[in-house]
Order: structure tokens, then C-alpha cells, then sequence
């Protein structure tokens, strides 16, 4: 049974400048001991999408369902929020000082939490756990730097500690939301093995948000790629690696060295940017920087549906929204072949390795100010990062 059940989440934000589409009909499942890994460029609407899951996003306008063990978390009144935030969901960020308060001890901190959830524990006790889980995480001499204050500890240590606080409850749920982009490589690593080792031992299932393809093959069983608010792809992590379907996905892998499932090819940024989430392009989100945009991309939105999981046909596990051909999936030049055959016969442009943007007049807008040009609010594409191992960290490749 699923721990988690978002079903068609919509989150919108009313601005000065207008209504900010953050997050449009996005489902996704987490099974108990299961990693989900988010992916996309910077403002695609992975952060808003968990945290209005856990009631932080006041001001917006919230749709949708997300049964959490059966209950709705986005009906659920404050107070019983409150009890699942922490005690079964717990949240680690990039920052470890927006959870850790910088003029309390570290080892107050991770106390007051457990007894705020345990009321009946002891202090004694509490502090006990704290310095049980500060040890589970690295922590050197747990013992003594209990009583430190989070500035005494390395950036690498605070993350720790965040850890530690937000295992220390032994939640059911975490959500790690760009949990070591402040953190250099080798910390990285660090904290990432940590959590895997620590959420098997608890079972803990796991939703991980990233721009970093890298962190995703080293993390995710499954994985989420969103764009413009809404889910472009998903899959396992290895379909996605060596059988993606949808442009953005592939754009995303040629974009990264040692992320692409198809070895020596050239890197290749995708061109563009993300859309304004106010002005979003009519037809798929994505046309206006798809190298294989055909004329019905331009119009019409393709439904997120099931695509060719492998040479075999679909197994239902493998979504995209995207209009080419279903059996259009991977990297190879069969695959290749099939996408250009489809925009040739879609009235697309010859795929030329350029993105060709659609000229303004065949846009069909959403309101009547939309532009499909990306305008200067759209957010930066920031999925930029270069792993040194990318690619699923498996046996054996294709
Ligand atoms: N309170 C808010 N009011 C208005 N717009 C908001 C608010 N919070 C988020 N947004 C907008 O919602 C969009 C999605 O933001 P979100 O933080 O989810 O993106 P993201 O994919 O997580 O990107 P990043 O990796 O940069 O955090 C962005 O355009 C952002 O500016």
C-alpha cells in the first residue's frame, strides 16, 4: 500500500502581477522504504509541491488530494499537522539553519522536539536519544558537542545534525528538499550515504527533491521529472536513465557529463528558459524550446500517459507527456530515427539539433496576455550541476 497518494495537486499563488501557476495537476505515489526522487530546473514547482503536503505554503490556493496513511494532509487542520509534521513527516532543507535555531544548543533542540511529540519521555531520556542519534550520524564525541551551538559545527555537521533531529522520531516519511547543494562534493557524498544507510535502517521512505541528476541516480528508486508545474515524465530510475521519452527528460541527460545513458555524446544545455509561471505557452509548456516540437504541440497539451517501457511495449510504469511516439524512447539512433520521422510527419521542423521556437502567432494562448516568450520573472535554468558518477548506481549497463 502506498504511504503516500498525491493525486492531481494544484497550487496557485495570487500575485500583483498575477496568479502564479506553481504547481498544475501533479499525482505521485511513495511506498514505505522507497525513494521518490523530484527532478527539474529551478522554479518548476518541486518545492511548493511538498510543501504545501505539509501545510507551509499559506496564501496560495490548494487543490488535489494527499492521502498520507489514508488521511488527507490537505483538509487536515493545524493542530493535527502539527502532530505529522515531525513525528511521521519529516522535512530536511538546503539550510540547515532554517531548522536549526542559531542561539539554542544543538542537543536543546533535538530534546524539545522529541519531548514536544513524547510528552511522557523524560529529559534524561531525551537527551539520551539525542545523543544516540547525533552518534548514528557522524557526529564525532556526540556525548559532548550535544551542548554546542549549531555555529560550532561545520556546514557538513549542521546537515548532520538535521539529520539527526528529523530521524529522531523515526518518522515514517522524509523529505529532503536540495539537502546538500550547499555542501561540497565529498560532504555530499557524505550525508547522501548517510541518509541511505539510515533510511534502511528505518525503513523510512524518502522523497528527494534536486536539480542534480547525479543525486538522483545515486538516490532515487523513482523518480519525477517536472516542468512548468507539472510532471513531464516518470518512471523508475533506470527507464528514465536509459529509456527516457520525453524531450525535456532527454535534454535534461544530454545536459549533465556521464548522465546520459548513451556514452561520448556531446553535452548539449538545453536552450531557453523555463516558462513565467503567470504567462505559461499554450499546447505542451515544453514547445517553445523542443527540438522536435510538430504542429499539435503548439495547440494542444499532451495528457501525461503510458509510454514503451522497454522494447517490449509499456507496462503501465513508464508516463509522459509528451505526443511523439510511444515506442520513441532511449538515446539510440533507432530511437532517434522515430522522433524525426514523427515531427516530419507532424509538421514540425526537421529536428536540426536546435531548438526551433515557436513563432508567436501559432501559440494558443491560456489567457489573453500570454506570451509564449519566457519572460524576465521565469526563473533560471539551474540543472547545471556536473556529477562525477551519474549514471544509476547499478550493476551492469546497456
Ligand atoms: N509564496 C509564493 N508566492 C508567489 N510565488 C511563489 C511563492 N512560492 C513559490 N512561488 C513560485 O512558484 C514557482 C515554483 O517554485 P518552487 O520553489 O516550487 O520551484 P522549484 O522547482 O522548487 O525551484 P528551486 O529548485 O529553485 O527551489 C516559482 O515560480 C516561484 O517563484
Amino acid at each position: 500500500m502506498n504511504l503516500l497518494d498525491v493525486r492531481d495537486l494544484r497550487v496557485s499563488f495570487p500575485t500583483a502581477d498575477g496568479i502564479v501557476q506553481a504547481v498544475r495537476g501533479v499525482s505521485f505515489t511513495v511506498e514505505p522504504g522507497r525513494t521518490l526522487g523530484i527532478v527539474g530546473e529551478s522554479g518548476s514547482g518541486k518545492s511548493v509541491s511538498v510543501q504545501t503536503l505539509m501545510g507551509l505554503t499559506a496564501g496560495a490556493d490548494v487543490d488535489g488530494e494527499a492521502l498520507f496513511d489514508g488521511q488527507d494532509l490537505l483538509t487536515m487542520g493545524e493542530r493535527e499537522m502539527r502532530r505529522v509534521r515531525g513525528a511521521q513527516i519529516a522535512m530536511i532543507f538546503q539550510d540547515p539553519l532554517s531548522s536549526l535555531h542559531p542561539h539554542y544548543r544543538v542537543g536543546w533542540q533535538i530534546i524539545e522536539m522529541i519531548r514536544e511529540h513524547e510528552p511522557q519521555m523524560s529529559k534524561a531520556e531525551a537527551r539520551k536519544r539525542a545523543i544516540e542519534m547525533l552518534g548514528l550520524v557522524g557526529i564525532p564525541q556526540p556525548d559532548r558537542r550535544v551542548d554546542d551551538y549549531p555555529h560550532q559545527f561545520s556546514g557538513g555537521m549542521r546537515q548532520r545534525a538535521m539529520i539527526a533531529m528529523g530521524l529522531s522520531l523515526h518518522p515514517k516519511l522524509i523529505i529532503a528538499d536540495e539537502p546538500t547543494t550547499a555542501l561540497d562534493a565529498t560532504v555530499q557524498a557524505q550525508i547522501l550515504d548517510l541518509m541511505r544507510r539510515l533510511q534502511r535502517e528505518f525503513d523510512t521512505a524518502l522523497i528527494m527533491i534536486t536539480h542534480d541528476l547525479g543525486v538522483i541516480a545515486d538516490m532515487a528508486d523513482d523518480v519525477l521529472v517536472m516542468y512548468g508545474g507539472k510532471a513531464a515524465e516518470e518512471s523508475d530510475r533506470r527507464t528514465l536513465y536509459y529509456r527516457p521519452h520525453h524531450p525535456y527528460t532527454k535534454g535534461l541527460l544530454e545536459s549533465v557529463p556521464g548522465a546520459s545513458g548513451a556514452k561520448g555524446t556531446r553535452l548539449k544545455p538545453i536552450p531557453g528558459q523555463p516558462p513565467s509561471l503567470i504567462n505559461l505557452p499554450g499546447g505542451c509548456v515544453f514547445h517553445p524550446r523542443c527540438e522536435y516540437v510538430m504542429a499539435r504541440c503548439r495547440t494542444e497539451a499532451p495528457p501525461l500517459h503510458a509510454v514503451a517501457t522497454d522494447e517490449s511495449g509499456t507496462d503501465g510504469t513508464h508516463l509522459s507527456a509528451c505526443w511523439l511516439p510511444r515506442d520513441a524512447i532511449g538515446l539510440t539512433p533507432a530511437a532517434e530515427e522515430m522522433r524525426l520521422a514523427a515531427v516530419t510527419e507532424g509538421g514540425g521542423p526537421k529536428a536540426n539539433g536546435a531548438a526551433t521556437p515557436a513563432p508567436k502567432t501559432d501559440v494558443t494562448k491560456t489567457d489573453a496576455s500570454a506570451s509564449d516568450a519566457p519572460d524576465a520573472s521565469a526563473p533560471k535554468t539551474d540543472v547545471s550541476k556536473a556529477p562525477a558518477q551519474a549514471e544509476p548506481n547499478e550493476e551492469g549497463t546497456e
